[in-house]
């Protein structure tokens, strides 16, 4: 569907876990193509949100729109048909099938391919992320990089227009890194929007042109990675948690460039 309006409005969303407010009166907007990072400190319900958008938590309160229609009552694999992709951040294949049949059965219930179509989708997902040498291997055989990756492929097979992405490149190596912002960055080339959740900093800010900071099911702050990471409010949320480096090696944050200090 093309769509010149926003992609994803949250309009003052809410969710309470008992005494944890995982989202409070929530607002933000995601415009078709945007390329949006999302940092914070450990809880800060960054997990939550894309839980509250992928249709896998209920809101208290508030709307969930996609492409202007409120889909705040449909399910996961609703929204899943209607454009949402997500990876989880642990990597969740089915460990007993091959890396291909995840990938298909992504395609063909995620996104509704029908006969020849899944497989066309599921080859060009497996080239575009390196694992068409893998497709025989049962998933449950795959080290931590090749999982990830896995992980991304399963989402981009849904054929999403809206990726969320939940710590993709926690625990790999700097060029185990490098290649994953390659993969992600020509997923924005094709158009899609992406909302990345992520710890490594320096991943992010190589590849989103808007971050946001949330704490306590807040936006602390929302702008320019630069400006973002810059901020008082943004130290203070993180300074907050006791040590800057403790929070998940969002260390640069104070530097105003997560570029040293973040984790790889
Ligand atoms: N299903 C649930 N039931 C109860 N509490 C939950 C549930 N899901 C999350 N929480 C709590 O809500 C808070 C926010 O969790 P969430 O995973 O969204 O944070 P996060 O910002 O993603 O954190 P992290 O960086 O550690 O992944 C945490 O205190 C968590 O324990």
């Amino acid at each position: 569907m093309v769509s010149t309006g926003p992609l994803l409005e949250l309009d003052r969303v809410t969710k309470r876990f008992g005494q944890v407010t995982v989202a409070d009166e929530l607002s933000l907007t995601v415009r078709p193509g945007d390329a949006v990072g999302v940092v914070g400190p450990n809880g800060a319900g960054k997990t939550s949100l894309f839980g509250i958008v992928s249709g896998d938590l209920r809101p208290d309160s508030g709307q969930v729109r996609l492409g202007g229609r409120n889909v705040t009552s449909f399910d996961a694999a609703v929204r899943c048909r209607l454009g949402v992709g997500r990876t989880h951040q642990v990597p969740r294949p089915f460990e007993d099938m091959t890396v291909f049949e995840n990938v298909l059965v992504a395609a063909q219930q995620g996104g509704g391919a029908r006969g020849r179509e899944g497989f066309r989708t599921t080859a060009r997902v497996l080239a575009g992320t390196g694992l068409s040498d893998l497709a025989d291997r049962p998933a449950g055989r795959l080290g931590l990089p090749h999982r990830k990756r896995l992980e991304l492929a399963r989402a981009l097979a849904t054929r999403p227009r809206l990726l969320l992405l939940d710590e993709v490149a926690g625990g790999l190596t700097d060029p185990e890194v490098a290649e994953l912002v390659g993969m992600i960055q020509a997923a924005r080339a094709d158009g899609l929007a992406v909302v990345w959740i992520e710890h490594v900093v320096r991943a992010l800010t190589s590849t989103v042109d808007r971050l946001i900071c949330l704490a306590g099911g807040r936006v602390v702050a929302d702008g320019l990675p630069a400006d973002v990471l810059a901020s008082p409010e943004v130290k203070e949320v993180f300074l907050g948690t006791g040590s800057v480096g403790g929070v998940g090696g969002v260390g640069g944050v104070p530097e105003g460039g997560g570029g040293d200090g973040a984790r790889a």
